[in-house]
């Protein structure tokens, strides 16, 4: 195991994750904030990545060439877009270093890229990297298995900020998908997204999906399990997002001893 802090890369630097991720590696002893990256255009180009986190400055300018500083670096993390996301799995992968995402809204094909990508970079991905909303998914599994379908219905309800773009959220989906493992069926084959207008009676056994936006909600989830005369809500509020930074450097070290591949939030705090 090495003993120097580990040198990471925030892409996406400038965002709200970018900004938080800074001030938390800066924070913690065995990480460094190695490099930062924004896209080519950006008006944070060149500006001083501790600056722009409100840390004051760090000596890391944000940089528009992520290869130049995945090779020298051993891990990035990346809550950024899809597509960009694709493009740094492919680039993590060349670097052979460890690539933490935290993106969300990624298509079936996307995340087939980046399965690609895992076979020569350590990947982590996972909707949520925080603590709470992964034992939640331990706890939405146990319970979605002891209540069965015939008296039990599963909906996911969520809330976000204004600026979000997807929907539903990674954790929704993390957490809808937990309910699935437990109840053991498919969520793609039976999952209800969208109601509007005449839906007729709920389908017996499907997960629904309910979402909101609105203001600076950080990320507000609910499974809620309603029986007859009775309804069981398990719910997780994230009120500071440096709890999905603390999960995504925690990641980073964690695979920072792995073997390339494809591992989940799960693996790396033992819940699996
Ligand atoms: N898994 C988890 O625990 C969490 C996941 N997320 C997810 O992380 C993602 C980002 O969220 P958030 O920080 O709120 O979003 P923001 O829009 O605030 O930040 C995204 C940043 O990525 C930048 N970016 C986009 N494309 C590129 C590119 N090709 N190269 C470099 N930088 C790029 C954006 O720049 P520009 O503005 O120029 O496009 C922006 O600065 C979302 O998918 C969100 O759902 C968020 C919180 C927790
Ligand atoms: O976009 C966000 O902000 C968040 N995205 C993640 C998601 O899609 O679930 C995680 C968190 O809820 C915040």
């Amino acid at each position: 195991m090495s003993g120097n802090p580990m040198k990471l890369v925030v892409v996406g630097a400038a965002g709200r994750m970018g900004q938080t991720l800074i001030r938390t590696i800066h924070a913690i002893d065995g990480a460094e904030v190695f490099a930062a990256v924004e896209r080519e255009g950006s008006p944070f180009v060149g500006r001083d990545a501790g600056e722009l986190a409100g840390l004051g400055p760090i000596g890391v300018p944000v940089t528009d060439k992520p290869l130049e500083a995945f090779v020298a670096a051993e891990g990035v993390l990346d809550f950024t877009a899809p597509a960009a996301t694709i493009e740094f799995a492919g680039l993590a992968a060349q670097a052979r270093i460890v690539h933490v995402v935290g993106t969300t809204g990624c298509s079936a094909a996307d995340d087939e890229k980046i399965k690609a990508a895992a076979r020569h970079a350590r990947v982590v991905k996972s909707g949520n990297m925080s603590l709470g909303v992964n034992l939640l998914g331990v706890l939405t599994e146990t319970a979605a298995r002891a209540l069965g379908p015939d008296d039990w219905d599963i909906e996911v309800l969520e809330m976000h900020h204004k600026h979000k773009v997807d929907a539903p959220s990674g954790t929704a989906l993390l957490l809808g998908n937990a309910a699935a493992k437990g109840r053991g069926i498919s969520l793609a084959e039976n999952s209800v997204r969208v109601r509007d207008g005449h839906t007729g009676p709920r389908p017996m056994g499907t997960i629904g999906f309910a979402t909101l936006r609105g203001g600076s909600v950080i990320g507000e989830h609910s499974v809620l399990l309603a029986g007859e005369g009775e309804t069981v809500t398990l719910s997780h509020s994230a009120t500071d997002r440096s709890i999905f930074a603390r999960g995504a450097v925690k990641a980073a070290l964690w695979a920072r001893e792995k073997k390339p591949g494809l591992y989940s939030m799960l693996d790396v705090l033992g819940l699996n």
